[in-house]
Formats: structure tokens, sequence, C-alpha cells
């Protein structure tokens, strides 16, 4: 019989399976380089006064997993989302996207590239509609463009579109019977999801959020829990800083430590929360987070001083 020369039927994988079995084996060192990275930054120092609010060596955001960044208060975490996002700009150091230096990009032009990110206190425009803030998240607006100015049937068009996207996004995460409401009525939680809504209007390759489960309540928070996970598995990635250590097993595939503008350790979840060198950040400094499994290892270990 003929050798079969069809071709093979392997099932292609997911961005989000590739992603995971990227991240297989690799070394928990800080800086470790990934397969797949979506984000680098090398060398990313940010100084206020005499502060070293960061100072970045080298870190790598794999492509198509979810990534918690996490570690005590004032290690540096907001001011480096602000960094990579434009919102601030480094003194020293660079920083790519999809392989593209972001350097001196302001935080728009990094939208545009597809990466977004949304606030620990959220920037919900309070006097504007739900609607309103969603048709706010949309950029390239054609409408903006001169030649399109003087075309108003692309103009009008362009306005149907993001309309519809907007309505699509609100019924995807249950604002959609809210959307004429202002946005100032909405309860935190609610707000969290609006303001994750929004950063969708632009088809983001990877979305960053700052503390996403700050002042949501339980209810509130399953939710917002599975819309991020399903962010994953549309293929996009997820950079998240958080407090909530519950989250943070939940749904992370990998963890990069902070601590004192540094990056102190990386690894998959489980195994950082056991890391020496985590326990020791946390407990030399003050701390919002909810680490009583960090907690149990280091009473063990205080159990084990006391009986020598
Ligand atoms: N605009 C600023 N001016 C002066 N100091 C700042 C500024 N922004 C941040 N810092 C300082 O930089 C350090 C890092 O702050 P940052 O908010 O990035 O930490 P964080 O890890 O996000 O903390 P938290 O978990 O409490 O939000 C802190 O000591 C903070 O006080």
């Amino acid at each position: 019989m003929p050798a079969d020369t069809s071709p093979t039927s392997t099932p292609t994988r997911s961005v989000a399976d590739q992603g995971r079995a990227d991240l297989e084996g690799l070394p928990t060192e800080p800086g470790v380089k990934k397969k797949d990275p979506i984000v680098v930054a090398s060398d990313v120092r940010r100084t206020f006064g005499g502060l070293t609010a960061v100072d970045v060596e080298h870190v790598e955001i794999q492509r198509g997993v979810i990534t918690a960044l996490i570690g005590p208060n004032g290690a540096g975490k907001t001011t480096f989302f602000n960094l990579l996002t434009g919102f601030d700009q480094p003194d020293s150091g660079s920083w790519s996207f999809n392989g593209t230096s972001l350097k001196g990009k302001s935080a728009y032009r990094v939208a545009r590239l597809g990466m977004v990110r949304t606030f620990q206190l959220t920037k919900v425009l309070s006097k504007l509609t739900v609607l309103e803030n969603m048709r706010l998240g949309a950029t390239s607006q054609r409408g903006e463009k001169f030649w399109a100015g003087a075309l108003p049937f692309l103009w009008k068009s362009q306005e149907q579109e993001i309309t519809e996207r907007a309505r699509e996004l609100l019924g995807r995460f249950k604002l959609d019977a809210k959307e004429q409401d202002f946005a100032g009525s909405l309860s935190g939680g609610q707000r969290k999801l609006l303001e994750m809504a929004r950063a969708l209007m632009v088809g983001p390759e990877l979305v960053m959020l700052d503390e996403p489960m700050a002042g949501v309540n339980p209810a509130l928070k399953q939710s917002l829990l599975t819309h991020v996970k399903s962010l994953r598995e549309e293929g996009m990635s997820v950079l998240f800083v958080e407090h909530d250590m519950d989250m943070v097993r939940d749904i992370s595939d990998w963890v990069i430590v902070m601590a004192q503008g540094k990056v102190i350790a990386e690894g998959p979840p489980r195994s950082i929360m056991t890391d020496q060198r985590v326990i020791d950040a946390y407990l030399g400094a003050h701390h919002d987070t909810d680490i009583s499994e960090l907690e149990q290892v280091v009473e063990a270990e205080h159990g084990k001083d006391h009986s020598a």
C-alpha cells in the first residue's frame, strides 16, 4: 500500500494551551526568558526624588496566559504598569510589545497597538452614561479623520459599528440593562466590569488589570473571575496586579513577584506561594494581601525554630 501522504490532521492548539505549554518546566528565576513573550522589559528604572520605585532588570510576559504581578505595598507594581502602558515614562530602560519598542509612545498609541489597562480606582466617567463610556473606549474613529469628515456616510457607519460593539460587550458583561444609566450610579463591582468591557472596545491582545478585585462584593467576584478567564480562552493575554491571593491562585498560570522595585521571584502559583524569597519579602514589608497560605508556611517554620 502506498504511504499516506495526506497532510496530518493534528488539531491546532489554542493560544492559551500553547501559552501554558510554553511555561512548563521553565526555571523559576526572576527574569526567566519565555518561549513566546508578548512584553519584554529591560533595565526599566523610575525614581521619584531619592526613592527608586521601579528597578526591573529584565522581565518577560508570556503570550496567551494569565500572569499575576504580586508584591507587598509600595513594591512598584502600579508604577511598573504605568511605565509599560505609557502613562508614565521611566528614567531609563527599554520595553516592547510584540517586538515593537514602546519607548516614548503615549498611552493612546500603546492602546492602539493592542495593549490596554484598567485602573485600581476606576476611571469611568460618572456623568456620562454607561453606553457613552463604552463609546469613549473606542479609538481610531474614522470620523476624527479629515477625509471622513468630508464623507459623512463613512463616519456614520463607523459610529454604528462602535455602538453595536459597545452593546455586544455590555450584554456580555450583563450591563446592557444599564446602558442609559449614569456610570456614577453603578456599584464598585459594576464599575470594574464596565472598565473591563470598555478596555475590550479596542480589540486588545494584552489586557492589564490593576487590582480588579478591590472593592468588589463577593457576588460579583465570581463573575469577574469568569470574565478574566474567558479573555484567555479567546486568545488574549492578561497581566493583573492583585492582593487577593485566592484570585491569584485560582486563575493565574504564572506569577511574577516584585519587592522594592525589583522582580524577586517568578513561577507557577502553587510553588511561588511557598517560595522563601516571597515569604521574606512579605514579612519585611507592610502588605494588604491575604497571605494565609504564606503565613501557614511561616508558622510552620517558626514552630520548627521553637522546637529546635
Ligand atoms: N507619583 C509619585 N510620586 C512619588 N512617589 C511615588 C509616586 N508614585 C509612586 N510612588 C512611590 O513609589 C513606590 C511604589 O509605588 P507603587 O504604587 O507603584 O507600589 P505598588 O506595588 O503598586 O503598591 P500597592 O500594592 O500599595 O498599590 C511607593 O513607595 C510609592 O510611594
